[in-house]
């Protein structure tokens, strides 16, 4: 869909600063008590902030940004693309279901290239995260895709079994990988032989994102494909023993593991064999895509390029059509603020480091990679550290507000966003300490932040996508079980017009939720927002 260019509101009156959206990643308003490092941070800025007129705070789950249900904690996809395109869509999680439970899944092209690898005694592989977390990916719909295998008479498959413990218990792997260990078992008789043939933790095994650390690729590619890594007779046994092993290890960091009989490795992947990344999310999934897929690759030494037919089950690139084959559609994230902004001529500039790049255009502008004018848009990307972030829980906070500061005073940009990841990429680590340390950073930034705003005389925006840092730890019997994934909380929303201009008061809404941001963002602009976006927080008084 083409848009066109937004209408003026009436009765606006123009200001001279920039909007400035800041994403404070995975900080949500939780209970107060010390297993809030939002709460249990010294956090000056904030809580004045928090204080402020024009504060409120969104539903940041579930429903509210097209999750399956209100059970499902948010993420940074479903959180930026409602950020960034003022409405809620049906999200991978729940159109793979919906795809498989109506059978949609198989009866397209992708499906029917798989079946004729497995009958023309190819072996059917399936790589991704093996959790109910529903971030990237769903077990359950993992255990569809095997029945159907076995349903399709496809008699040899394998599982590349990434571990989760993020979007999960920390050492929750074994909850999965039994009961999949088990499944395979089960589904391997008639002739069939279905097995788990390698597989590691998702922070050092296949999942690197936005290009941060190809080596996270490599790795999975030699586990997965060439069968080098540390072998196992079975998954189960490699996860047993790597706990055995460091008492302190969690599912995340586990090392790449590679399944053999003998000292054969039992699936490595070859000529006329298929693969389905059965991740649904698209930011950790791209570039084991892009490995299969490219002909010509320069981001590590592949060694061997097995001729496979390789699928995603969701498309995860719009722009760059990455991967080539996929399952299902992804959801048709059109007519986002920055189509909007573009097409009114508006000048902005995105910015976030390496971890949270990507969240800030990618995500934030409908899974689509590329600029949308680059005559009016710039995007920045400060190199993130390669370390686990409890190591350094400041991040580039202080570099990101640096470029930021900067493009306020050179006045170029009308709107301004950013994201700071600390909150969410410490809080992932379950370091107490340092998540509190993370808080504190983003704390110190905005502090910067605010003046070189009121001095422009712009307005800012300060939200967050999804909680996380703020719930650290849950407590049974007076044991303290560590919380590394994102919470149900809703996050706060602050809008601070340092303008002056205009009289802005907060509408009544029934429910507010981060797709009423894109509206508001608008508004704050000058220009009556599209009639189909979720309503804005604000309006002129
Ligand atoms: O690290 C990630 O991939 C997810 C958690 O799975 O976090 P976020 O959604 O905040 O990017
Ligand atoms: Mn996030
Ligand atoms: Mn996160």
């Amino acid at each position: 869909m083409t848009v066109t260019q937004l209408s003026p509101l009436e009765n606006y009156k123009v200001i001279s600063g920039p909007i400035v959206m800041v994403v404070m990643d995975g900080l949500g308003l939780g209970e107060d008590g010390e297993q809030n490092g939002v709460y249990a941070a010294h956090t000056p800025t904030l809580d004045g902030l928090f204080q402020e007129k024009l504060f409120t705070s969104l539903k940041a789950h579930g429903t509210a940004v097209g999750l399956p249900s209100d059970a499902d904690m948010g993420n940074s996809e479903v959180g930026h693309n409602a950020l960034g395109a003022g409405r809620i869509f049906v999200q991978g999680a729940k159109l793979i279901d919906e795809a498989l439970s109506r059978g949609d899944v198989f009866s397209g092209a992708a499906w029917q290239k798989i079946v004729e690898c497995g009958e023309s005694a190819g072996t059917v592989h399936f790589i991704g995260l093996v959790s109910d977390g529903n971030v990237h990916s769903n077990i359950s719909q993992l255990f569809q895709l095997l029945d159907a295998c076995a349903e399709a008479g496809i008699e040899r498959v394998r599982v590349h079994a990434l571990l989760d413990g993020r979007d999960v218990a920390q050492k929750s792997a074994l909850d999965y990988i039994r009961p999949l260990e088990e499944r395979l078992r089960a589904l391997s008789v008639s002739g069939r032989d279905y097995r788990i043939a390698s597989g590691g933790g998702r922070m050092v095994t296949t999942m690197d994102r936005y290009k941060a650390d190809w080596s996270v690729v490599e790795r999975g590619w030699r586990a997965h494909v060439l069968g080098e890594g540390r072998f196992f007779s079975s998954a189960s046994e490699a996860v047993e023993t790597f706990y055995r092993e460091d008492s302190t290890m969690t599912d995340q960091y586990m090392a790449a593991f590679v399944v053999v009989e003998g000292e054969t490795p039992v699936g490595t992947i070859e000529d006329g064999d298929a693969v389905v990344c059965f991740n649904f999310r698209g930011d950790r999934a791209i570039e084991i895509s892009r490995a299969f897929d490219e002909e010509v690759f320069q981001e590590f030494d592949r060694v061997r390029r097995p001729d496979v037919f390789y699928a995603g089950i969701m498309e995860y690139d719009g722009d760059a059509h990455i991967p080539r084959n996929y399952l299902v559609e992804p959801p048709l994230i059109d007519a986002t603020l920055g189509d909007y902004l573009c097409a009114s001529g508006v000048t902005s500039y995105a910015i976030s480091e390496t971890q949270k790049f990507g969240h800030m255009t990618y995500f934030w502008n409908g899974n689509k990679s590329g600029y949308i004018d680059e005559g009016l848009e710039l995007y920045e990307e400060v190199l993130s550290d390669r370390v686990t972030f409890d190591q350094r829980p400041w991040m580039k906070a202080a570099e990101i507000t640096d470029k930021v500061i900067e493009q306020i005073e050179a006045g170029e940009r009308k709107f301004i966003r950013l994201n700071y990841p600390n909150a969410d990429m410490v809080g992932h680590t379950g370091v107490p300490l340092a998540v509190e340390i993370a808080v504190e950073a983003v704390d110190l930034c905005l502090a910067r932040l605010l003046p070189a705003v009121e001095k422009a005389g712009g307005i800012v925006v300060i939200s967050a996508d999804h909680g996380n840092a703020d719930c650290m730890w849950t407590e049974k019997g007076g044991k303290r079980l560590p919380m590394v994934a994102h919470t149900l909380n809703p996050v706060p929303c602050i809008i601070k017009d340092f303008s002056g201009q205009n009289d802005f008061v907060l509408t009544d809404l029934a429910e507010r939720g981060l797709a009423n941001v894109a509206a508001t963002l608008c508004l704050l602009l000058g220009f009556n927002p599209p009639t189909d976006y979720e309503p804005s927080l604000l309006k002129l008084k």
